[in-house]
């Protein structure tokens, strides 16, 4: 029988979900190129930080720019492998075990010997001097990890759900002999990124790091028959802090406007009221401000017309 992650869909889990589903629909998919590296320096920051790494925003900026920096020379080695990885993000496919071993090999190049490969060495998460998490047997990783994928790629599960269980799944495999939290947040991004294109966007990893405690204590209390429920109520609850905190460009009325123009030319006024959510006054209004812009052109009657956008 195929595996399956144990989890439950609480009452939480399901108000996050439409939340954020209702939140990203407002957002822009389309790439804003200084909203973009402003949020990819803060994912990069937020994510290397989170694992100890001592670089501020305005050094990952300069190692961005080519420039140099003062600074121990691993850790300028982990932003620029980070900053290569997430650039992997457009061609990466989530549900192919090859590349998310091409991911670790760019996220840890030049920095361990087994890269780009499973560990073949045990492996555990260790807080102070105690061990919280003793990993799989290495023997047993590339099945479990292959299961894992299996289940990612059947799954009818909801993205926002599926990615958050498939990062908990793979912190407890700890799959690599380095960079597993890394790589585990690079992908939980790459999954939702083919379900919004806007999430390549979103420094889910700087919430994560504000709340890095909660994050380590969500994955330490998941697990046995309950499951990962915790951790997939504790990330949904970071997405949903990501989109109402950060710097992202929301749509306005009139690319609202133009989009279900382009998805019906012969959409009604009244018809645009309900998808904008404004009175018919006001979508006349903007129909003339696009109009007189030069966006929009109405061809034929008023009644039986259509809208070209141009
Ligand atoms: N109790 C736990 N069980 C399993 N995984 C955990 C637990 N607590 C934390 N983790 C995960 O393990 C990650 C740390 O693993 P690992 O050291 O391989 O990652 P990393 O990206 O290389 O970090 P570092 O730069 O510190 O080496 C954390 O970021 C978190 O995702």
């Amino acid at each position: 029988m195929s595996y399956k992650p144990p989890y439950t869909i609480t009452p939480k889990i399901t108000n996050l979900v439409a939340q954020i589903s209702e939140a990203i629909g407002g957002y822009y998919a389309h790439e804003n190129l200084r909203l973009h590296r402003v949020n990819r320096i803060k994912t990069i920051h937020g994510t290397l930080a989170i694992e100890g790494n001592t670089l501020s925003t305005e050094q990952v900026t300069a190692v961005l720019e080519g420039k140099p920096v003062v600074a121990p020379i691993n850790e300028v080695q982990e932003v620029r492998n980070a900053l290569k990885a997430y650039e992997l993000l457009d061609t990466l496919d989530p549900c192919k075990v090859d590349d998310l071993l091409k991911a670790h090999a760019t996220m840890e190049a030049g920095l361990i010997d087994e890269i780009g490969c499973f560990r073949k060495g045990g492996a555990g998460v260790v807080s102070g001097k105690t061990v919280i998490h003793y990993a799989p047997d290495a023997e047993r990783v590339p099945f479990l990890v292959n299961d894992l994928f299996e289940w990612l790629r059947t799954t009818d599960e909801h993205p926002l759900i599926a990615s958050c269980v498939f990062h908990y799944e793979f912190e407890f495999i700890h799959p690599f002999a380095d960079g597993n939290g890394r790589t585990g947040r690079l992908w939980q991004t790459l999954i939702l990124s083919r379900w919004r294109p806007i999430f390549k966007n979103l420094p889910i990893e700087n919430i994560v790091y504000k709340y890095q405690k909660e994050y380590y204590k969500a994955i330490a209390v998941s697990g046995g028959k309950a499951g990962c429920t915790p951790f997939v109520e504790f990330i949904l609850g970071v997405i949903a802090e990501t989109l109402t905190t950060q710097e992202i460009t929301r749509k306005t009325t009139q690319e609202i406007i133009l989009e279900a123009i382009a998805r019906n030319p012969s959409i009604t006024r009244a018809e645009l009221a309900e998808v904008v959510g404004i009175s018919p006054d006001g979508v006349k209004y903007h129909l003339q401000k696009l109009t007189k812009s030069g966006r929009l052109k109405r061809v034929g009657s008023t009644r039986r017309g259509e809208w070209v956008i141009e």
